[in-house]
């Protein structure tokens, strides 16, 4: 079989106060998170976005202890998966493809290819696929790729999603069954899954199924948790003014505690590591939220990290994927998208979608670049020649 290699995707985070902002300019100055009509607009777009939140999100960073954990646990999660697999008989090195933060994919991709890697799996550390996670590292996976040749001599597999996956269903179902059974009437806890949420438009207009997965992963986990709890799901971390999946996790909460539930279990259910937005929105804004609603006994699922039934799921989907014929970057997106493209590639004339698409793109243009104009005292041409 050759040198096998694994590749961890995941979105990265700042270590520290200072890697806020030029980290906010990297997530926004990708595509797949912001989407506009034209590209030249979207670096001083991110730079003006990654400027005015810079304050906010410092803040919430300072709350954790002044930065974010994820790559110390996905190192973690790395290490603990090579070891898993060499007690499988399987060698393997792993690596870690961050796409916002150090160590980022094209470093990670440096050292596979000084490694001479003859075969290599490509397994994001999401469960469930979307656009703007997975789908963004796969697609600049495909750039560096077509970019280097040596790259082409490597015999990849990518695995788009696999909330499927029986270990890590009752790796899930283990930890909220531990804190179910800690409330007061186990059988009476509410069951709270907390999804990250994306824009509306996302799943409508461009085909991601993300939001599908998510609501079969919640499914699966009830199953394989086989306990009479209710259960709803919500999304949560909205950024922005345009509308995101719903309902909002921050309106969910009140409305459960106005409905007397008391006991709440919440389970993060879109990433498998502790993150800002579990030790930060869960832990201290939700729980805040709950509390002024009369929930008092607010429980959260921790986040999977080296779980040890969750590491061997992620050793078996590496397996599974070296037996398997390979699936390549544009397959795997094309597959998962429901077919429609985005943007709408030709120009048609009259009342049609795409002309709406357009007119709203257009007209959001307007809105920003007076916007900019207002709070900056410049144009936005000004803005350009800035960067
Ligand atoms: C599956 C998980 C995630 C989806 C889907 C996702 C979509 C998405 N995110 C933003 C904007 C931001 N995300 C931020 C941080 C962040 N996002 C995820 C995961 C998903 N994002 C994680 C794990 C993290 C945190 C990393 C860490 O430091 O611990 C941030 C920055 C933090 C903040 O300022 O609040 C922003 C901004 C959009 C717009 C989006 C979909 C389009
Ligand atoms: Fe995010
Ligand atoms: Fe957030």
């Amino acid at each position: 079989m050759g040198r096998v290699g694994v590749l961890l995707l995941n979105l990265g985070g700042p270590d520290k106060l200072e890697d806020v902002r030029p980290f906010l300019y990297n997530l926004f100055s990708d595509p797949e998170i912001i989407r506009l009509p034209f590209t030249w607009l979207q670096k001083p777009l991110a730079w003006w976005i990654s400027s005015r939140r810079v304050q906010k999100s410092q803040e919430n960073y300072k709350q954790i202890g002044g930065g974010s954990p994820l790559r110390r646990i996905t190192e973690a999660q790395g290490e603990a998966l090579r070891e898993q697999l060499d007690d499988l008989g399987q060698d393997a090195k792993i690596y870690v493809g961050m796409r916002y933060w150090h160590p980022y994919t094209e470093e990670a991709i440096a050292k596979i290819t000084q490694d001479n890697i003859d075969r290599l799996v490509i397994l994001p550390l999401y469960p469930q696929f979307s656009i703007s996670t997975s789908g963004s590292s796969f697609r600049l996976l495909d750039k560096i790729w077509q970019e280097n040749p040596k790259l082409q001599l490597i015999d990849y597999t990518v695995i788009p999603s696999w909330y499927k996956s029986t270990g890590y269903l009752q790796a899930m179902a283990q930890l909220i069954d531990q804190q179910i059974e800690q409330c007061p009437n186990p059988d009476e806890a509410q069951i709270f899954f907390s999804a990250h949420g994306v824009p509306k438009s996302y799943v409508e207009e461009a085909g991601d199924p993300y939001q599908q997965e998510i609501e079969e992963c919640t499914h699966l986990i009830m199953q394989t948790l086989n306990r009479p709890n209710s259960h709803v799901l919500a999304y949560q971390s909205r950024v922005g003014p345009v509308e995101w999946l719903q309902p909002y996790t921050e309106e969910a909460i009140p409305e459960l505690g106005e409905k007397g539930v008391k006991d709440l279990v919440v389970v993060p259910i879109s990433f498998v590591s502790e993150h800002i937005e579990t030790l930060q929105e869960i832990d201290i804004e939700y729980r805040e939220l709950a509390e002024e609603a009369g929930i008092h006994n607010f429980r959260r699922v921790p986040a999977l990290n080296t779980h040890p039934v969750f590491i061997k799921a992620l050793a078996d989907l590496v397996l599974d994927a070296l037996k398997a014929p390979s699936l390549k970057f544009a397959q795997a997106t094309q597959w998962k998208k429901k077919v429609r493209i985005y943007p709408p590639e030709g120009w048609e004339w009259g009342m049609t979608s795409s002309a709406e698409v357009w007119n709203g793109r257009i007209a959001m243009l307007g809105f920003i670049a007076l916007i900019i104009e207002l709070v900056t005292g410049h144009g936005l041409l000004h803005l350009v020649g800035l960067l």
